[in-house]
This record gives structure tokens, sequence and C-alpha cells, in this order.
């Protein structure tokens, strides 16, 4: 973020206990969204999940995920039933949510910034 941007849209936090952190975040409010090849297929929802206007915590899984979230989590939101990486889970899921907007963020507060080229690399350092 220090070269590249983003740090009003970006918050990186380790928390000890995320169960607390979905608890917390469902009673001030927001919804939770839970992605596992396991649920509805994002294609049937993406429009109803699209109009939620309350902040949006998406779970993203690594190895064993417990049961918990499943009941817990407001939606459980299948990226097509078949497993794939939770990096490409989740950017597909955000592509669909941001309706492809997310590929026209450009960070004011950049360091380098991209010329966009048919061919080559161009890079210009801002300070
Ligand atoms: C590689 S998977 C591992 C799942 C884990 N081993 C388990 O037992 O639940 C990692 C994460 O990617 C996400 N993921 C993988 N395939 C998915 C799919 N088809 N739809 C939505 N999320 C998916 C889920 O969040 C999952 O927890």
């Amino acid at each position: 973020m220090e070269e590249w941007g983003g740090k009003s849209y970006f918050k990186l936090e380790f928390v000890s206990n995320p169960k607390t952190l979905v608890k917390n975040w469902k009673e001030k409010g927001g919804k939770v969204v839970h992605l596992t090849m396991y649920g509805l297929n994002l294609t049937e929802k993406v429009s109803e999940l699209a109009q939620i206007n309350v902040p949006l915590l998406v779970i993203v899984g690594s190895e064993k995920v417990e049961g918990w979230y499943y009941y817990n989590a407001d939606y459980n939101i299948a990226v097509s039933n078949q497993p794939h990486s939770e990096v490409s889970a989740l950017a597909i899921f955000l592509d669909r949510i941001y309706k492809g907007e997310e590929l026209n963020i450009s960070f004011s507060d950049a360091r380098l910034l991209i010329i966009p080229k048919e061919r080559g690399k161009e890079v210009v350092r801002r300070e």
C-alpha cells in the first residue's frame, strides 16, 4: 500500500477471535457473507446481495472451516459449486458485487503510477 496506494480502501488487521468479529458485526447491523462451494450459487443471489446497503463482512476460509460459520453467516454463497482457490472466490465475488467497476479505481495516494501501454512498461514515481 505504501507504493501502490489504497490506504483509504484497505485496512489489514489480525484478530484473535474471528467469531467475536462476526457477532459484533451483526450486532452493529452489518451482514455476513460466507463464501463456500456448498452454498447457493452467486449467480442466483448476486442481485439481492448487490442491494445490501449495510457494511458487508465476507468470510473466506483457508483450511477447515467450522460449521459455526455456516450457521451464523447471513448468506452462504458459492462461486460455482466446484472447489477453487480462496483468492479467486473472493475476487470473483467482489467483481460481481461491484459490477466490474473496481477495474476503474485508481488510488490517489499511490506513489507508483502505471502508464498503460500496448507493449512495454512505463511507471511514473510521484513524491
Ligand atoms: C481451498 S478452500 C478450502 C476449504 C477448507 N478445506 C474446508 O474444509 O472448508 C478455501 C476457501 O476458498 C473458498 N472457496 C473455495 N471454493 C469456493 C467456491 N466454489 N465458492 C465459494 N468459495 C469457495 C471458501 O471460502 C473456502 O473456505
